[in-house]
């Protein structure tokens, strides 16, 4: 501190729901009543009780009377009581130790809670004994909790404000709590600042007297620019997540400390630019086109999450330049599909779609005619990936002759046959399964030529992407009859969302299963995705790691404690590690460990040093030529 500019500065923190998750009276209660058979009943009597003190409702000391006299509880409950509040410190103290190792001469806790439970807890890290202002239990000769110690100003009403006025601490005074009368501390003039607390309990009506709200210690040390852990408050981190996402993905972030917005549908070009603004990580699915007009417009924007497979919504290129790391969910919808294809193969071969719209209209026709087994039949896959390779297996099961096409080499698997071309593919199959990806040259890749190539009576299913087949051939091919029947699942043109009109030549022709794109929406597939791509990206902000990305360099790093990990994204030029490490030498700082990885277009740096750095270092790797991107990670 410089004596001459700088005030010191105090900071007077509360105890329960702010230092602690909970209510540590609510936890006695729990323990003490614990076989008691009025235990649920006395236990909302105290949270009332509790609740009302804070609030301001009720005086603090009634409330202090009411509660021990309900409570019945002992000195042998302590404890335990002890041992649960140490497990039910608030995140954000555990991660600022930083914080308490800086000011522990000028930390105090005060609170109207109990000195018997709070010196254990606070003193772990390490705030001084003689700074914890606090109550104390007075006991009977059996040990049982009979009063409080009357003659601490604590026990008082406005016993926080007495307190303070005794004190008569000279300096900049900040007040972090979670109640009524820690905002009664600065209503009276005795603080600067008063932030009310609300990682554990959002009282409205202290929030609405408070200078600001702190979600967490984070965003306190934040706003204050003093020593802490974590560089940027999650809470700050906004997320958008698109097209009906799985409710455990928002859940799975709102627990991060994100905050979270769900919408239902996709956004059109317009609106997504609007919207992207202020968004540090965007969640979508195949109907939002993230564009680079959209991605120039994303200023804020880490990362972007494709909950399905498909990634050709998301300029990857344009994502890339600007520092944006991509992930999707390769794997966990792929079986859906599968099952979704199966399904429909033997369904086409039995002409049940045209059977079912009959049906429904009246008619009766049973017949066997074009009525089909798919046991040893062609099955022909084009595009064997994890889902053309899954179908394979499933199909040898049925006891189908699998061959495919891929334009890169892939193993066969069981007894499939690999195709040499796809002219080949097509003019021996019985079933023919489109499972390639949405790639830009693989629009209209089976058009009018290669229908003519199929046989008579083939069956064609589509559930890969709407652009890879020419719609007109397909509806010609159907109503002339050449093909039995048609599975598909994806158009070029797709509804935003389920109020939109499906528009399609496709409907209303006989045998013809026309599915909205639900491949991969069922429950199971929906819920893995659901946690296997928000974990992605939640690792990639804490910790870098960019392993499976779609559009990055990956690094799969280790875990770090007691360093700060700072990442550094640039064009992929000569000489930019060496200009970041001459950086680190000049200033001294001590590298513990590096990692770099390069594309064609961008590299990526992670470099770990254990020990304080300087703005100016942080400054001037943010400055070098061709960075693109430089975040401490913490
Ligand atoms: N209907 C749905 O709901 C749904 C669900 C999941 C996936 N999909 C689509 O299915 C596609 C395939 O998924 P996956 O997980 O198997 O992908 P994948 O990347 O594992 O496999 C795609 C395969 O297609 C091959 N390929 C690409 N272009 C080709 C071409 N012109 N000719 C022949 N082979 C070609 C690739 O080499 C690759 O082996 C996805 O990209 C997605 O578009 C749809
Ligand atoms: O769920 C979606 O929107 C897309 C599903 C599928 O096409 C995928 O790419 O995984």
């Amino acid at each position: 501190m410089n004596p001459t500019t700088d005030k010191q500065k105090y900071f007077i923190i509360d105890f329960d729901s702010t230092f602690t998750k909970v209510e540590a009276m609510d936890e006695l209660c729990q323990i003490a009543l614990q076989n008691h058979p009025e235990k649920n009943e006395r236990l909302s009597q105290i949270q009332s009780l509790t609740d009302q003190a804070m609030d301001g409702t009720l005086s603090f000391r009634e409330s202090l009377h009411q509660r021990i006299a309900i409570l019945e509880a002992n000195k042998s409950h302590l404890p335990e009581l002890i041992e649960k509040l140490g497990e039910k410190v608030s995140e954000s103290f555990k991660r600022n130790q930083t914080f308490f190792d800086t000011y522990k001469d000028t930390i105090l806790i005060v609170s109207s809670g109990f000195k018997d439970f709070i010196v254990p807890i606070v003193t772990k890290f390490g705030i001084k004994t003689e700074n914890i202002y606090a109550n104390e239990f007075e006991f009977d000769e059996d040990g049982k909790i009979k009063s409080f110690d009357a003659s601490n100003v604590l026990s008082e009403d406005n016993g926080k404000v007495k307190l303070l006025r005794n004190l008569n601490l000279q300096g900049d005074i900040y007040v972090i709590g979670d109640g009524y009368t820690d905002y009664e501390i600065k209503e009276a003039g005795l603080a600067n600042e008063f932030y009310a607390f609300t990682e554990n309990i959002k009282r409205d009506k202290v929030v609405d007297k408070a200078d600001r709200e702190a979600q967490n210690l984070d965003e306190f040390l934040y706003v204050n620019k003093l020593a802490r852990n974590i560089s940027y408050p999650k809470n700050r981190i906004k997320v958008l997540l698109l097209e009906n996402i799985h409710q455990s993905a928002k859940e799975a972030m709102e627990k991060e400390g994100y905050q979270v917005e769900l919408l239902t549908s996709a956004l059109t070009e317009d609106e997504l630019i609007e919207k992207i603004k202020d968004i540090s990580i965007l969640g979508i699915r195949s109907k939002t086109n993230l564009t680079s007009k959209v991605v120039e417009h994303a200023d804020r924007l880490l990362a972007v999450g494709a909950f399905c497979i498909g990634t050709n919504q998301i300029d990857l290129e344009a994502c890339q330049d600007r520092g944006i790391v991509v992930f999707n969910a390769p794997y966990s919808n792929t079986r859906s599909v599968v099952e979704l294809a199966i399904g429909e193969m033997i369904m086409l071969m039995r002409g049940v779609p045209k059977s079912v719209m009959e049906m429904h209209t009246g008619k009766w026709n049973k017949s066997a005619t074009n009525s089909f087994e798919v046991r040893g039949k062609k099955l022909g896959i084009i595009g064997y990936g994890n889902i053309g390779a899954q179908l394979s297996v499933v199909a040898e099961a049925l006891g189908m002759k699998v061959y495919f096409y891929d334009i890169v080499d892939r193993l066969a698997l069981g007894n499939a046959t690999m195709c040499d071309s796809l002219e080949e593919l097509l003019s021996i199959s019985d079933v023919i399964s489109l499972h390639v990806d949405g790639r830009t040259e693989n629009t209209n890749i089976i058009r009018k030529e290669h229908f003519d190539l199929m046989k008579e009576g083939v069956v064609f299913m589509n559930l890969a992407r709407g652009q890879v087949v020419d719609i007109a051939a397909l509806v010609e091919n159907l109503k002339s009859g050449k093909i039995l029947g048609a599975g598909v699942d994806v158009y070029p043109e797709e509804p935003k969302n389920n109020q939109e009109e499906f528009i399609s030549e496709l409907r209303q022709i006989p045998n013809v299963i026309l599915t909205p794109h639900v491949g991969g929406s069922t429950v199971e597939a929906q819920e893995n995705i659901a946690q296997f791509v928000p974990h992605k990206m939640i690792d990639y902000i804490n910790a870098g790691n960019t392993f499976s990305s779609v559009n990055f360099p990956e690094l799969q790093l280790p875990k770090l404690q007691n360093a700060h990990r700072l990442m550094h994204i640039h064009k992929n030029v000569p000489g930019i590690l060496a200009k970041i490490n001459q950086i680190f030498a000049k200033n001294e700082v001590n590298i513990v460990g590096q990692y770099l990885k390069t594309n064609e277009k961008i590299g990526y740096v992670i470099t770990d040093i254990n020990q304080k750095y300087h703005q100016e270092v942080i400054e001037e790797l943010k400055n070098i030529e061709d960075t693109i991107r430089f975040r401490i990670l913490y």
